[in-house]
C-alpha cells in the first residue's frame, strides 16, 4: 500500500466530516452566508501568507534541483494564483489588499500555521510535507466532491470561482505532486518514522476541520 493511501485512511473520518460541514455544504449549494465567506477570505489570506513560507522552506530542505523548482512553483502559485482569488473576492466588497494583509489571525489560525512552521523549521523534509499536505489535498478533494454533488456549483455567480479553483486540474496537479513526493520519500523508512509523519498529517487534518468551524462560527480571541 502506498504511504499516501495509509495517510488518507487515517484521516478519512475527519475529511468525511469536513465534506458535511455547513460551511462546505453552503459553498456547494451557494447559500453560505456572505459574512461567513468574508470572514473566511480574510482569515485565509493571512493563513496563506504563512503557508507559502512552508514552500520556501521546502526549497531549502529539498535534495535536488527538480524538487527545489517544484517548491518554488508552489510558492509562486500560492502567492499569485490562489491569493489572486482572495484579492478578487475582496475587491467585490471594497476590501483592500492592505485590509486583507492586516487581518489579525484567530487563535486557531495562529495555532495551525505555527504548528506547520515549527515542523518545517525543526523537522525533516518528509515531516514538512506531511504537515502541509492536508491543506492542499483536502481542498482538492472538497473541490471535486462539490462538483460531483452539486454540478451547478461551478456556475454559481459568487462561489463558483472558489469551486472552480479548487476542483481544477491545475490545483490538483500541484497536490498530486506533493502526494507522489511523500510516497517516494516514505519508501523504505522505518515504522517509527512513518508514525511521526502520520501524526503530523492527522494533526493538520484536525486543524483543517477546526478552521472551517472557526470561520463558520466566528471563533475569535475571547478577551
Ligand atoms: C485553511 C486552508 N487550508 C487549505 C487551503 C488550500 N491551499 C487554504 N487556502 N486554506
Amino acid at each position: 500500500m502506498k504511504f499516501s493511501h495509509r495517510l488518507h485512511e487515517k484521516v478519512k473520518g475527519i475529511w468525511d466530516k469536513t465534506h458535511e460541514h455547513p460551511f462546505v455544504v453552503g459553498l456547494g449549494k451557494g447559500d453560505l452566508p456572505v459574512e461567513s465567506f468574508i470572514r473566511y477570505m480574510k482569515q485565509d489570506y493571512v493563513f496563506l501568507i504563512d503557508y507559502s513560507k512552508l514552500f520556501a522552506l521546502g526549497t531549502v530542505k529539498a535534495k535536488n534541483i527538480e524538487t527545489m523548482a517544484a517548491f518554488a512553483k508552489l510558492l509562486h502559485e500560492t502567492l499569485h494564483g490562489e491569493m489572486d482569488l482572495h484579492r478578487a473576492y475582496a475587491k467585490r466588497f471594497g476590501i483592500t489588499e492592505q485590509d486583507l494583509e492586516n487581518t489579525k489571525p484567530t487563535p486557531i489560525n495562529l495555532a495551525y500555521t505555527r504548528y506547520m512552521l515549527n515542523v518545517a523549521q525543526n523537522g525533516s523534509l518528509e515531516e514538512l510535507i506531511s504537515s502541509l499536505l492536508p491543506c492542499m489535498w483536502s481542498y482538492w478533494e472538497i473541490g471535486k466532491r462539490l462538483v460531483e454533488t452539486y454540478p451547478d456549483s461551478m456556475n454559481h455567480s459568487f462561489y463558483g470561482e472558489w469551486v472552480k479553483m479548487y476542483s481544477s486540474d491545475e490545483f490538483g496537479s500541484l497536490a498530486q505532486w506533493l502526494i507522489d513526493l511523500i510516497d517516494h520519500l516514505a519508501e523504505g523508512k522505518p515504522e517509527r518514522e512513518l508514525v511521526v509523519l502520520e501524526e503530523h498529517f492527522l494533526t493538520t487534518s484536525r486543524f483543517e476541520y477546526m478552521f472551517w468551524d472557526m470561520v463558520y462560527d466566528g471563533g475569535d480571541w475571547p478577551v
